[in-house]
């Protein structure tokens, strides 16, 4: 048997020839860029690729070589499409995205558009981001507050889309894909749900209990140990605390807010009702203007993805590569084409990065329907 050090001797030499001949495919690739460059070529060349990775797999000479070979090459020709868009970059050929940056966006005159009714967990956001005396009002939907801001009646819209246990608020995902409309801001509320029902009644009266499905799925824990309470979805917590009021009835409860409980007169049957005591839901602030401030940092993007093994891999290189920590990510499936995902992204940063511009840069010449959803 030959002695270890004499192998990895013989491992170093080969790896130093490998490097060599990496640095000069980039060197060659280098020039392509510049080819296309000249003749407004794009950069990610699918058929080339593909082609290459028959011929790398059929000069293998072994199955596991054959697939590992394949894999390298993705690699090393993912590499190469980085090299050349950072070339883009450099020579300021990149396409900038289609936004304007401002030193501060100007919040104050803003007419505010939430869902709900008055005690809304979005009219808390609401008011914590504006302040308290903003110019506001209320829709029935989500897609009510997005219609107003495209009608002009609101300048920005308040909508949830995450909470801390029960996860995306997927409806709003989908809504960004539709309209046109950018994210400038977020803001987090913590969430405390307390049992409401009329002054008069007791939780041994309670058989139904009122409220938005979120809310229900985020006090699971609880309305499991009272299986016999009926569960009934509505639009909005504070919709359910005004019905339980207004119909008058001692069986009744919702899951609202404390604040809710003042608003509409209400006792609270029982507290702490969150699975999760650290419950908290963050909140978007949209608009219908293409904006973001010079010091926002976080990006929101979504993309499609070819169907096929590895996709989704390539993409998240691009972070990667760049630097770039990604803090969420998300799918939901497009429709139209079963089990085929359009995939929402966060990452750190602002438009105006080198890093930031060279991946949505890649990612735009690699995905489709890349959309960038602001930048916060
Ligand atoms: C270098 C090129 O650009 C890209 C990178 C490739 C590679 O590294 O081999 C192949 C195709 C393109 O996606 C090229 O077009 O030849």
């Amino acid at each position: 048997m030959k002695d270890l050090l004499e192998i990895r001797e013989e491992i170093d030499r080969i790896d130093g020839q490998m490097i060599e001949l990496y640095e000069k495919r980039m060197e060659c690739t280098a020039q392509v860029a510049e080819y296309k460059i000249s003749t407004g070529k794009k950069i990610f060349d699918k058929e080339r690729e593909q082609a290459k990775l028959e011929k790398a797999e059929s000069l293998a000479s072994n199955t596991f070589n054959k697939r590992s070979v394949r894999e390298l090459f993705e690699h090393i020709m993912s590499m190469s499409r980085k090299r050349q868009y950072q070339i883009l970059t450099e020579q300021g050929l990149t396409k900038k995205p289609d936004f304007i940056c401002e030193d501060k966006l100007d919040f104050t005159k803003a007419r505010v558009v939430f869902q709900g009714v008055e005690g809304a967990y979005s009219e808390a956001a609401m008011k914590e981001f504006f302040g308290s005396d903003t110019d506001s009002f209320h829709v029935e939907t989500w897609r009510d507050a997005m219609e107003a801001i495209k009608n002009g009646e609101a300048d920005y819209a308040v909508l949830p889309i995450e909470n801390s246990s029960a996860g995306s608020v997927r409806e709003n995902y989908d809504l960004l894909v539709e309209y046109d409309h950018c994210i400038v801001g977020e803001q987090i509320i913590k969430i405390e749900h307390v049992l409401l029902g009329l002054p008069e009644a007791e939780l041994s009266d309670i058989d139904q209990v009122y409220s938005h499905p979120q809310a229900l799925m985020q006090c699971s824990k609880i309305l499991e140990e009272h299986r016999d309470w009926e569960k009934i979805s509505l639009k909005n917590t504070a919709v359910s605390a005004k019905k339980v009021k207004e119909d008058g009835k001692k069986n009744q409860a919702a899951i609202a807010s404390k604040l809710t409980a003042e608003l509409y007169g209400l006792k609270i049957l029982k507290e702490n009702l969150s699975n999760n005591a650290d419950n908290y839901t963050r909140f978007i602030i949209v608009t219908g203007k293409h904006v973001f401030e010079k010091d926002a940092k976080k990006v929101s993007i979504c993309f499609e993805i070819p169907h096929q093994s590895g996709s989704l891999y390539q993409m998240i290189s691009h972070f990667i590569f760049n630097g770039i920590n990604m803090t969420k990510i998300e799918s939901r499936p497009i429709q139209g084409k079963n089990w085929e995902y359009r995939f929402f992204i966060d990452i750190e940063g602002n438009l105006n990065d080198g890093a930031v511009q060279n991946a949505l840069n890649g990612l735009s010449e690699e995905t489709s329907k890349l959309k960038i959803l602001g930048n916060y």
